[in-house]
């Protein structure tokens, strides 16, 4: 039926009362139908769709597991707030830490007193928590360990943020990422946003960098600015293997740099003690000839030498246990006549730090003969 077919009083007469109502319901009817298919398909078409809803949930979690609640978020503030790390569930304590003394006692006094004990510095432009800190030295040596405590002793919320959470994402979505960082940071302020390996992120600026990468580090830098002029209690925390390769501008922002070395011999023994305290250990152990062996180890090498060497006593008792029931099989002897130590672990010997070190050597040299094999050139 077409328009020229409808009798012209039939188009000219006013619409009645029921006609009206059931234009409107019908509109209301399309219009629902037609926003809920366009937010299917756009939903269906971002691929990132699933990944964000978990994000969201995560973030909502953590928030109320903060004790942040009430605080509005953007999309893009709760998929950073999904990087949160609740500061009281750290187990991290300066306890847990060998051999930094002196690094920690200038934390406290220069990050940390100044977040705790804010009203003592109110006014004084000088006696601020500084807005940038560098953790720098070889792997290994304790930089997350450090950050990490810090978060936890200056009880400030701490963004665990990943190279990877602002970089793979689609074009303009890094740069919106970035600006969430920083207005999350200060909605649940005091905040120390961690970035682990800053040099990956924040490297020096080149012109084979990306577009949309300079663009993120410019924002980067300017939000990082910005919390300079206001009044926020936010800290950007960076840790890096190679300082050089970090962008001066952002070393610039971060003058407040903390070097944490290989250790010392002396620094050595106080990791290994801390590492092995609470381990039976036999009476003949000396940690300062396993100290003085190891030379260049950092305390990650540390702890998996001391790993290592606790194994060797679980498959001596597995192997033990073994014969045990050898033994008894072959002689039909009575299950209780088992001696009562039977079920524990032997305590561990110095024999046993010392394999664990030969073991580890050779894992070094192995490690150290195929990166030299990677730096051969092919031609
Ligand atoms: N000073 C230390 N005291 C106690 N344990 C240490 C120390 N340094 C390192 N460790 C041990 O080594 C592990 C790795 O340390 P951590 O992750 O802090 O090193 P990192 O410097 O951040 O390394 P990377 O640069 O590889 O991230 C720690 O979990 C801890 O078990």
């Amino acid at each position: 039926m077409f328009l020229k077919d409808i009798p012209r009083d039939a188009l000219m007469r006013p619409l009645t009362r029921n006609e009206v109502v059931g234009m409107v319901v019908r509109l209301t009817i399309f219009g629902a139908a037609t926003y809920f298919s366009i937010k299917w398909v756009v939903e269906a078409l971002d691929p990132t769709h699933k990944q964000k809803l978990q994000a969201k949930k995560r973030a909502e979690q953590l928030m109320k597991q903060i004790g942040v609640e009430g605080v509005k978020l953007t999309e893009y503030e709760m998929n950073i707030a999904s990087h949160l790390v609740d500061p009281r569930s750290m187990k991290v304590n300066w306890r847990d830490i060998a051999g930094l003394d002196e690094v920690i006692t200038e934390l406290q006094d220069t990050v940390i007193l100044p977040f705790q004990k804010r009203h003592l510095f109110v006014g004084s432009k000088l006696f601020q928590p500084p807005k940038g800190v560098l953790l720098y030295g070889p792997p290994g040596c304790g930089k997350t360990l450090i950050a990490k405590a810090t978060a936890k002793a200056s009880g400030c919320q701490f963004i665990n943020l990943q190279a990877s959470t602002l970089t793979d994402k689609w074009y303009g979505e890094s740069q919106k990422l970035t600006a969430a960082v920083f207005s999350l940071a200060v909605k649940i302020q005091p905040c120390i946003i961690f970035i682990d390996e800053i040099d990956s992120f924040l490297r020096n600026r080149s012109s084979l960098d990306h577009e949309a990468t300079a663009m993120m580090k410019a924002q980067f830098m300017s939000l990082w600015d910005g919390l300079e002029t206001g009044d926020s209690q936010v800290m950007v925390m960076g840790a890096t293997n190679r300082p050089q390769d970090v962008d001066p501008a952002i070393l610039r922002r971060m003058p407040t740099a903390f070097q944490i070395s290989l250790p010392n011999v002396k620094q050595r023994q106080d990791i290994l003690k801390l590492i092995l305290a609470g381990e039976n250990l036999s009476n003949a152990i000396n940690l300062k000839e396993i100290a003085e062996k190891t030379e260049g180890y950092s305390g990650s090498d540390l702890r998996e030498l001391c790993r290592d060497a606790a194994m060797y006593r679980v498959r001596d008792y597995v192997r033990k246990q073994q014969m045990k029931q050898i033994a008894q099989q072959l002689q039909e002897s009575d299950e209780d006549e088992r001696p009562v130590d039977e079920d524990r672990l032997r305590p561990v010997t110095q024999l046993d730090l010392l394999f664990g070190l030969d073991k580890m050597k050779e894992s070094k040299q192995a490690t150290a003969c195929h990166s030299s094999l990677k730096e051969v050139p092919l031609d």
